[in-house]
């Protein structure tokens, strides 16, 4: 296999979602990773609110092979997650893919300079619910990633108001795009983003966790 592996968990992947999704040059594509541990209806109302409001051609659901800020010790196999995600996620507007473990990938702003590195021309945007919003600045690089490409904020109930106090909304302040100019974010030169409000699910993996016995 081409691919160099990140660890034996890779081995129980589906080669496919191993490589980097294939894209037409000028696409407008949203990247939305997560843990996904396990994936629920709250991710397909974000990857579906993302879609329509930004005029996206594709999503890209980017299985993550753990977030760096996370306790692993609950995260069920890259495979596993991969395949549930793929159950939720299909369609000819959606592409799930776990490339990041194929390239020993594990921050995003590697993810995304990777991307910008091998599918020019492409119109990237990053998708992320309004609790990351919240703890945005603690991932690695945050700054750069922003500097790379819009991203869009996806309201989440209990997360709302931290909009107006999260450090990368003040830093972003100035970059911010009015909701009703959602569609222009794509063509947008980062830094920029707009925050999405809409309907709203109160869904969450831990929820799911703990409701069959897998708590924290
Ligand atoms: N119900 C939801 N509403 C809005 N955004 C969501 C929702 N659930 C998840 N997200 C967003 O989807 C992305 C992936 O989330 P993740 O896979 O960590 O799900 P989670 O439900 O937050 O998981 P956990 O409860 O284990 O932290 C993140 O950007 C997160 O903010
Ligand atoms: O790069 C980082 O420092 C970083 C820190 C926290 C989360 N992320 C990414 O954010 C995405 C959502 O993660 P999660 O666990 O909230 O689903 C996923 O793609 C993670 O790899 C990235």
């Amino acid at each position: 296999m081409k691919h160099r592996l990140a660890d034996a968990r890779v081995h129980a992947v589906d080669p496919a979602a191993l490589a980097i999704p294939h894209a037409e040059k000028g696409m407008r594509i949203g990247l939305f990773g997560g843990s996904f541990n396990p994936p629920h209806a709250g991710h397909v109302l974000v990857a579906e609110t993302a879609r329509r409001r930004l005029g996206l051609d594709r999503v890209w659901w980017i299985v993550t092979p753990g977030n760096p800020l996370k306790d692993h010790g609950q995260l069920r196999p890259l495979g596993e997650r991969l395949a549930a995600v793929r159950r939720l996620a299909d369609g000819p507007h959606a592409a799930v893919t776990a490339f990041e473990a194929a390239h020993r990938i594990r921050y995003s702003a590697d993810t995304v300079a990777l991307l910008r590195l091998r599918r020019p021309g492409i119109r990237f945007v990053w998708i992320m619910g309004a609790d990351s919003l919240a703890s945005f600045h603690r991932w690695q690089a945050w700054r750069r990633i922003a500097a790379m490409l819009p991203i869009a904020v996806v309201d989440r109930p209990g997360a709302s108001l931290a909009t107006l106090s999260a450090p990368m909304a003040r830093y972003l302040e100035g970059c911010r795009l009015a909701e009703r100019d959602a569609a222009a974010l794509p063509f947008r030169d980062p830094p920029a983003w707009v925050f999405l409000h809409g309907p709203r699910s109160p869904v969450s993996s831990t929820l799911i966790r703990k409701a069959y016995g897998n708590a924290s």
